[in-house]
């Protein structure tokens, strides 16, 4: 069972995603987050409005048996600083920062058990993704309880896998929304107005992504199903997919060099 209350430690893009997320699934009630950020957003002003408490005293931090960290990784010291020897011994802290190292963690927050979880922006709609790993067992299940309810979870069989789940499905986020921008560019390339190129290439990105989820098929799969030989699918294929350097070759080439970045935060 989910301990709570619960500490969020930044609430900026993703924060603001979890605590969206945690509403959306309703597996966490505003009255048992506690909120700390420097400069509260919309979504951290929402939720105090809805109960929580937004940026009260030390002396509140320490009821939190949940804790989760979600600074940048380069302020992440800074906030140790402050919150050291205000939280409760017992809590457990999540981290969902990119590139930090349990290790490093421990040796600040100990005898805190800690666990770290790689998710993505969509938790905010309840339907996101989250890696998890810890070696403890009992952080484990803090972080399974905490975003299994709004996301699809993996949990990873040692810390390293952190960088490379971070560089496919954290980040992962930024290079679908890369490609509907490109789509709807080329969209304007063709002769499309603006307006028609941005509803075309949204709605054709989300509706291929419902089919994807709804059928369960390969995704090689569904190109077949569109791909007519000798058609306008396979003279695009055969542009996107030349041999030695396509899509394949770009997407990963992003992705080491995203799993390269996150090996170097920590
Ligand atoms: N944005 C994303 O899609 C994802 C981000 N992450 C990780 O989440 C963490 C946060 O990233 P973002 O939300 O994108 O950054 P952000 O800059 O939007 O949010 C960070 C928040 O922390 C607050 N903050 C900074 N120092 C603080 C302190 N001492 N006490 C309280 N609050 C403080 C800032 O005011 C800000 O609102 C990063 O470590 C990142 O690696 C992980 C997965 C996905
Ligand atoms: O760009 C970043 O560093 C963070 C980690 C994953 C997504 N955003």
């Amino acid at each position: 069972m989910l301990a709570k209350p619960i500490l969020l430690v930044g609430a900026g893009a993703l924060g603001s995603a979890i605590l969206k997320g945690m509403r959306v699934a309703g597996h966490v009630a505003p009255q048992d987050v506690i909120i700390l950020d420097l400069t509260p957003g919309e979504e951290a002003q929402k939720y105090a409005g809805l109960g929580a408490r937004l940026n009260p005293g030390p002396e509140v931090w320490s009821e939190a048996w949940t804790v989760i960290l979600a600074v940048k990784p380069q302020s992440w010291r800074g906030a140790a600083q402050i919150l050291s020897g205000n939280l409760n011994t017992g809590a457990t802290l999540v981290s969902v920062m990119a590139g930090v190292r349990t290790d490093d963690l421990s040796a600040v927050f100990a005898p805190l058990s800690v666990a770290r979880v790689m998710p993505t922006t969509g938790v905010a709609t309840g339907k996101g993704v989250a890696s998890l790993f810890s070696g403890d067992g009992k952080a484990l299940q803090a972080a399974s309880d905490l975003f299994a309810p709004m996301a699809s979870t993996v949990v990873l069989d040692h810390e390293g896998l952190i960088d490379a789940a971070t560089a496919v499905s954290g980040s992962g986020p930024a290079y679908v929304y890369a490609f509907a921008s490109a789509l709807e560019s080329a969209g304007l390339a063709t002769g499309l107005t603006p307006a028609d190129a941005k509803t075309l290439a949204r709605a054709t990105l989300i509706s291929a992504v419902n089919l994807l989820d709804a059928t369960g098929e390969e995704p090689e799969d569904l190109i077949r199903k569109v791909a007519s030989p000798g058609g306008t699918t396979e003279a695009a294929l055969k542009v996107l997919r030349k041999e030695g350097k396509g899509l394949d070759e770009l997407i990963k080439a992003a992705v080491l060099a995203a799993q390269k970045r996150s090996q170097e935060l920590g």
